[in-house]
């Protein structure tokens, strides 16, 4: 969406986390611009899940500033949202009950067509009343995806969304990803340990490694051999 093309939609400023024995992130600076699509990758031990946890308001950072949509996040915050590795559903609510979780305050008239809208962009259209327990995995992590974006947040965090799926069900959704992303003009940061997905997925790459920056660039001009040394144990 044009409108949203030169503002910054996530900035992290110095943000710093430091477990006893000094392993964690930091200090890391990034900016992230409003409906981008961002990959961060990193080795076991980078800090994936330090930052992932610190993006989605449940670690404060111990200095420097986190802020979506101009607001300072301290803790989980209405606009970033977080799909998760396994989809956290409410096994007996429909599909449209559990996209409609976080939209309580609206009209009914509009929360019913968040909804619609929801099911359309993960084409699921048709699955409204659905119970989640009869859908199969990939089906479920559609719903979860339709329900973080029904609220319309800033930013979407995405924690190895498709980890949990078979391989072929992984790639049908990683392939249908970028398409999401499009027609939902929301940024997305997508947090993985594998590289395939995060140079398949997503506009620009960041590599982290050993809770540090290591190298940031538009994934069409990053270089194979480069990202796979990156990669390797620190
Ligand atoms: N609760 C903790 N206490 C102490 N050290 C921790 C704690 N959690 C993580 N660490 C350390 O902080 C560093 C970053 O860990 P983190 O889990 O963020 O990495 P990661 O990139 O998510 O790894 P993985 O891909 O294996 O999940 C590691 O050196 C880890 O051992």
């Amino acid at each position: 969406m044009s409108h949203h093309l030169d503002r910054t939609s996530l900035t992290l400023a110095g943000v710093t986390y430091r477990y006893k024995g000094r392993a964690g992130i930091g200090s890391l600076d990034i900016q992230v611009k409003s409906g981008e699509f961002l990959s961060i990758v990193g080795p076991s031990g980078s800090g994936k899940s330090t930052l992932l946890n610190l993006l989605a308001g449940f670690l404060q950072p111990q200095s420097g500033q986190i802020m979506v949509g101009g607001d300072v996040i301290s803790g989980p915050h209405p606009r970033l949202t977080l799909v998760q590795q396994e989809p956290a559903l409410f096994p007996w609510l429909t599909v449209a009950g559990n996209v409609a979780f976080g939209l309580s305050k609206l009209s009914r008239l509009e929360r019913t067509k968040r909804v619609e809208d929801a099911l359309k962009l993960v084409s699921l259209d048709g699955y409204s009343s659905r119970r989640v327990h009869e859908l199969s995995g990939g089906q479920r992590q559609r719903v979860s995806l339709a329900r973080a974006l029904a609220v319309q947040p800033d930013l979407l965090l995405l924690d190895e969304p498709f980890s949990a799926l078979d391989i072929q069900t992984r790639a049908q959704l990683s392939r249908e990803l970028m398409e999401i992303w499009r027609q939902a003009g929301v940024t997305f940061v997508f947090v993985t340990h594998h590289l395939e997905e995060a140079m398949l997925l997503g506009q620009r790459i960041i590599v982290l490694r050993e809770g540090l920056v290591a190298l940031d660039r538009q994934t069409s001009q990053t270089d194979v051999a480069q990202l796979e040394t990156l990669m390797g144990e620190a």
